[in-house]
């Protein structure tokens, strides 16, 4: 096992900055996964790691030795691409074999070796197979056996699920995950799928326009989102800009339009030189509350349903508050009466709500 760090990199293709100020350190035997849209710098940072491209500027560690200029083949790690790089006119055998005897091992050593990992990944049966007459799930335990068999300190995964259906994709994960946790192998994953980042990984770097812009756990990262680019890239959200009005003590004011909002100060610490500041009100469509009656507290607001779709497990609703419209989901047996036009009452707990930076034009 291996920790990893990376210190202040950055990452140029001529004029593009493909990565920018990188700084990261994934621990051992953690599941780290590196997740943001397409272009955003994930695959560029996974090469730096395994040395397929050397960073611009800036250090890449494997606990404290410094990796930045090593060739990938002195690096011992196993990668996974995307397309699973395969050799078609090989045996799954052969496929799995190949690293082994590139590091001329014995061949006795390498068969043992190969039977081992085919087990692991339940191919024990399709050593002899071309790996052309497999399916892509089936493919897809290939390519992971071959980067698992030279016993790498390093997993390194490129959207390695993108090209599977929904259902094979779920087994996959669960496939993924247990051999992780079998080898306790440190492992980067990259994907654009949030879902998939929440539900895997241990923790997650979100990036965009090859800048990492948060850093934490699945749960850190839906609840407590650093800025609105992350609150809107994970999940569905609701996010209104808001003109700070008065910070007292632990509570502050802010508007949009004429709706007034009181948050909580404390995750913000927010000052008197804050007033004024444009930021942006992010809430969840499932922290919304709809009331049965008024209620004499600070972020209930009257509103009118436009909206109603049903889902199964929840309803989701846009309710019109004044010049806001909200998106709000409610569980199924809680309002499934409320039709479009109805008149409800909403609330926006303030323990529910954070005031995040806005970075105007970053929001996909
Ligand atoms: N070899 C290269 N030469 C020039 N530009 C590159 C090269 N590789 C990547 N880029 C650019 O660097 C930026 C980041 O690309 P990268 O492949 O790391 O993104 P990504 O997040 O992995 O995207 P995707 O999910 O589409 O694979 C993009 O603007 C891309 O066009």
């Amino acid at each position: 096992m291996a920790s990893i760090k990376i210190e202040n990199v950055q990452k140029a293709f001529g004029k593009v900055v493909a990565v920018d100020h990188l700084n990261l350190e994934i621990k051992d035997g953690e599941f780290f996964t590196f997740l943001g849209p397409s272009g955003c710098g994930k695959t560029t940072t996974l090469r730096m790691i395994a040395g397929f491209y050397y960073p611009t500027k800036g250090v890449v560690r494997f606990g404290d030795k410094d990796m930045t200029r090593v060739p990938p083949e002195k690096r011992n790690t196993g990668m996974v691409f995307q397309n699973y790089a395969l050799f078609p006119h090989m045996t799954v055998f052969e496929n799995v074999a190949f690293g082994l005897k590139v590091r001329k091992i014995a061949s006795s050593e390498v068969k043992a070796r190969v039977q081992d990992v085919l087990r692991k990944v339940r191919l024990e049966q399709y050593a002899d197979r071309q790996v052309s007459q497999l399916s892509g799930g089936q493919q897809q335990r290939v390519a992971l056996a071959r980067a698992l068999v030279i016993e790498p300190e390093i997993l390194l995964l490129d959207e390695p699920l993108s090209n599977l259906d929904a259902k094979l994709r779920d087994e996959m994960r669960a496939e993924i995950l247990r051999l992780q946790k079998e080898y306790k192998i440190t492992t980067i994953y990259v994907t654009h799928d949030q879902a998939e980042a929440l539900s895997m990984s241990d923790r997650i770097a979100v990036f965009n326009f090859g800048v990492c812009h948060q850093v934490g756990t699945p749960s850190e990262i839906y609840n407590k989102p650093a800025n609105d680019f992350v609150a809107s890239f994970i999940g569905e959200i609701n996010l209104l800009p808001v003109k700070v009005n008065q910070v007292e003590d632990n509570l502050v004011t802010v508007s949009a339009g004429e709706n007034k909002f009181v948050v909580h100060n404390t995750p913000f610490n927010f000052n008197r030189e804050h007033e004024n500041s444009e930021l942006s009100l992010s809430v969840r469509p499932e922290s919304v509350k709809i009331l049965d009656e008024q209620a004499d507290r600070p972020n209930v607001f009257k509103g009118k349903v436009e909206k109603v779709q049903f889902f199964g497990t929840i309803i989701n609703m846009a309710v019109r508050v004044n010049d806001l419209l909200l998106e709000v989901n409610v569980l199924n047996h809680v309002s499934a009466n409320l039709k479009p036009g109805a008149d409800v009452w909403v609330e926006l707990p303030a323990d529910q709500i954070r005031v995040i930076p806005m970075l105007s034009g970053d929001v996909s």
